[in-house]
């Protein structure tokens, strides 16, 4: 093989037996014709993602040699080409074949005497190539088509390859533009950014370069200010982003190599994003153009249903009596907010109730649902073509409690709207026939989320919204649930009252005190439910192994215990306490089978937790299952190794290929556990990560211990989190729900104590951007600040 040359094989392709069409990842064998490698036999098996591959058709592959060491030597394609005719004979052969009618053998010597070898090539970057034919426009295009399409995928693939994108974000972009890849790539890289999930502005920016885009291009400009509004949202979970700190932050980045300031051309660029239809400017506040509108469209949907609900056809009477029932069939007294929020529920188009653990929630859907039926004549029975009642909450574990609790159907809020958890989900237009609506575990809602559900409800539905308004917000941008109870708009029942009987359990007060602020020492005393361990956070492992071991010594299933962490990294994180911990409960003994996934080791018995939603195999993310099977790839036809998960008595089988969709689960995330309970609740907090230490994360964390806590770590970073008083996320769904229900805002603001007004140097108009806030040396003389503004406002 020559110095710096690529090893190579040129092959006919054999048997593809294994595609998958989602990375467009194969694998299959070649008959090998020519190589570079000292490869002697006649085969060989290749890997990689190819567009299209077909069975009998010649390929030229580069990359690697690689010893698997289950299939042994096999070759790990990065880029490949259809194998061209190259000759001159070969090249007149093809032309004249019966793929170009109307070519003869004349013509196509034509071809290549005036195009040379490299005529195929010529021919698909220069649509003009073969003008010289005279063949007509018709005739023309049609061979052209015929030798792209042949070569467009592979093309497209080859060049990304070049461009130095793996096999995986290649397929990607290739499904995300098809025929127009390159054209499109080649136009503007930085559309990658906004277009496919994966690629980030740092990437379009070094592919910009090769394409010798420079530093201060517009197109440049856009992509970062795209990047910088999503990054910043994910970041912090606001809804909008401080335009001024926009501009600073991306005019820091594009700074990076040049020392020029590019502040104005940043605001100019603002501008044209603005203009494209991509983000959005208002009052100093800048918005990814679509969550502006989903939070236009919630308010908008909200006050479709309250104008359309037509009251109800029974008395205060009928409602007192049906109420006298229901305590009976259940046999329990409402205190006076239980029955308030059973009344007000019943009796408008949209209700809200919060309230920490043990206040009654689920005990209120019960009424609610049981005394709807009564009054309003509605059949319970999920069997009929009548019934009418939607339960659904954001995750399966919540939806799953939901039904049990009150013995009918409740399922997520994904599967109730036909959603995928995929990115289709943008473009779906959901309709929800249904009378009443109840969603459970609200905090846990996004903006996105919301918007498709509530545009889903129908007229004359009655919306009963249910969660913890202290637990954390959701994971994606918006604050829904408290946004929606702090408008003050809706009716709204704060349970307080905590109604848990079992006397013992001092957790449930202990959530409540962490929840008012209150740090008092008996949080660090070991009572019957719960305990404090001090330790830093190097000994935070060995600690937690320690109590494991105890645990399942008393003979604690490992499925009932869960530690809760805050952060991924360090000692103390996810990472390593799943590491820790399965070398505790699931240790490799020998003759044991075992897989490996990177790092991660995968045994029988293992606890994992599924990571994204298939709707199709009825597991979705957060879900907790048990490694029940391990199928080797020499023990099946499909070759690929299998794992075989019990969740909760559903069986899925992953190929190797999904096990990125999994995670060992000794130890997960706190934002993960929303909306499930443990038995045991562990949870390690340390003073590494500061940012982590928030009150509503504590209070999330220890709210899912059912019977038993312990409390790992510094002491101190149990009484930071409870002092936190972290201000609330930036949205303006309350705004859009004021102007939309026309309430007036001042009025608002100064009745609402729980809302502080927004800090000053938050409350940008765009007139102080343009006012040259940022760097008085910017001349954007003719810059107005309508300019900004979306068609809509001008
Ligand atoms: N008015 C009441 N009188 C007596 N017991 C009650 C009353 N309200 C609720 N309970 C009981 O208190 C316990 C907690 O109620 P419930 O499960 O409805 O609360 P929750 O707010 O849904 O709690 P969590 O969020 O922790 O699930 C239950 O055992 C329930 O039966």
């Amino acid at each position: 093989m020559a110095e710096n040359e690529k090893p190579y094989f040129i092959g006919t392709v054999k048997a593809i037996f294994f595609e998958n069409p989602e990375n467009l990842y194969k694998i299959f064998t070649i008959k090998v014709k020519k190589t570079n490698t000292d490869w002697d036999a006649g085969d060989i098996v290749v890997t990689g993602s190819f567009g299209e591959i077909s069975e009998e058709e010649e390929y030229r592959f580069e990359g690697q040699i690689i010893d698997h060491p289950k299939y042994g030597k096999q070759f790990q394609a990065t880029s490949y080409k259809q194998s061209r005719p190259t000759g001159r004979k070969e090249l007149i052969s093809f032309f004249s074949s019966d793929e170009f009618p109307g070519i003869g053998k004349k013509k196509a010597e034509k071809i290549v005497d005036e195009l040379g070898n490299d005529a195929i090539d010529k021919i698909l970057q220069d649509p003009h190539a073969l003008d010289f034919l005279k063949l007509g426009e018709e005739k023309t295009q049609n061979i052209i088509e015929q030798i792209s399409s042949n070569h467009q995928a592979e093309q497209a693939l080859y060049q990304l390859n070049h461009y130095g994108f793996g096999p995986t974000l290649s397929a990607r972009i290739y499904q995300k533009y098809g025929a127009q890849t390159l054209e499109k790539i080649n136009d503007d890289p930085y559309r990658l950014v906004i277009d496919v999930k994966g690629v980030g502005f740092k990437r379009a920016d070094e592919l910009a370069k090769r394409l010798g885009i420079t530093g201060d291009d517009p197109r440049r400009i856009k992509g970062a200010l795209i990047q910088m509004v999503t990054a910043m949202v994910n970041e912090t979970g606001d809804t909008y982003v401080p335009g001024t700190e926009l501009i600073q932050r991306v005019t820091g980045v594009l700074r990076s190599n040049s020392q020029t300031d590019m502040t104005d051309k940043v605001v100019a660029g603002l501008r044209d994003v603005v203009k494209d239809g991509v983000l959005l400017v208002e009052d100093g506040k800048v918005y990814e153009k679509d969550l502006s509108d989903s939070e236009w469209s919630i308010a908008q949907s909200l006050k479709m249903i309250t104008d359309t609900f037509k009251g109800v056809s029974w008395t205060k009477r009928a409602f007192k009596k049906e109420l006298k029932h229901v305590e009976s069939d259940f046999d329990v007294k409402y205190d006076d907010s239980q029955a308030q929020a059973i009344e007000q529920s019943l009796t408008h188009p949209i209700f809200l109730l919060t309230g920490g653990p043990g206040t009654g929630k689920t005990t209120i859907i019960n009424a609610i649902v049981a005394a709807y039926g009564k009054l309003n004549d509605a059949t319970l029975d999920p069997a009929s073509d009548d019934y009418a009642i939607s339960l659904a909450a954001p995750t399966g574990r919540a939806a799953k409690h939901m039904g049990e609790s009150t013995g009918l159907p409740a399922m997520t809020i994904h599967r109730l709207l036909g959603l995928t958890g995929t990115e289709d989900d943008e473009f779906a237009e959901p309709s929800l026939d249904c009378k009443l609506l109840i969603i459970d575990e609200m905090s846990m809602v996004d903006t996105k989320l919301f918007k498709t559900l509530i545009k889903a409800v129908q007229p004359g539905t009655q919306v009963v919204l249910v969660g913890d308004k202290d637990q954390l917000p959701s994971v994606g941008p918006g604050q829904i649930f408290s946004d929606l109870i702090n408008s003050e708009v809706f009716p709204t029942t704060i349970l307080k009252n905590i109604h848990r009987q079992d006397s013992d359990s001092t957790i449930i007060q202990l959530a409540h005190d962490i929840n008012e602020g209150i740090i008092v020492d008996d949080v660090f005393q070991n009572r019957s439910d719960r305990s404090f361990i001090n330790c830093n956070s190097r000994n935070v492992p060995d600690v937690l192994s320690q109590i494991i071991s105890k645990s399942s010594e008393r003979g604690f299933d490992i499925a009932d215990v869960q530690v809760l962490a805050p952060m991924y990294r360090g000692q103390a994180g996810i990472d390593n306490l799943n590491f820790v911990i399965q070398n505790v409960v699931n240790p490799m003994k020998p003759k044991r089978k075992e897989v490996s996934m990177g790092n991660i080791k995968y045994r029988i018995n293992d606890k994992v937790v599924y990571l994204v939603n298939t709707p199709e195999d009825n597991v979705f993310n957060g879900e907790i299952g048990k490694i029940v099977g391990i199928i080797k790839a020499k023990e099946n036809t499909d070759k690929v190794d299998k794992l075989v998960i019990d969740f909760d008595g559903n069986e899925v089988t992953l190929d190797r290929k999904d096990w990125a969709n999994i995670a060992l689960a000794y130890c997960t995330s706190i934002h993960k556990a929303q909306g499930s309970e443990f038995e045991m609740v562990i949870l390690p907090l340390v003073n590494e990560e500061s940012r982590m230490l928030r009150r509503n994360l504590l209070y999330t964390a220890v709210t899912r211990a059912k019977r038993l806590l312990i409390m790992v770590g510094d002491r101190s970073a149990f009484e930071r989190s409870i002092r936190d008083q972290s201000s609330e996320r930036q949205t303006t769904l309350k705004e859009r729900i004021y102007d939309t229900f026309k309430v007036k805002r001042d009025v608002k603001s100064q009745d609402d104590e729980t809302t502080p007004e927004k800090p000053q140097e938050y409350i940008l108009t765009m007139d102080m951007v343009m006012n040259n806030a940022i760097n008085p040396m910017i001349g954007m003389e003719n810059v107005i600040p309508s300019d900004f503004m979306d068609k809509k406002e001008a």
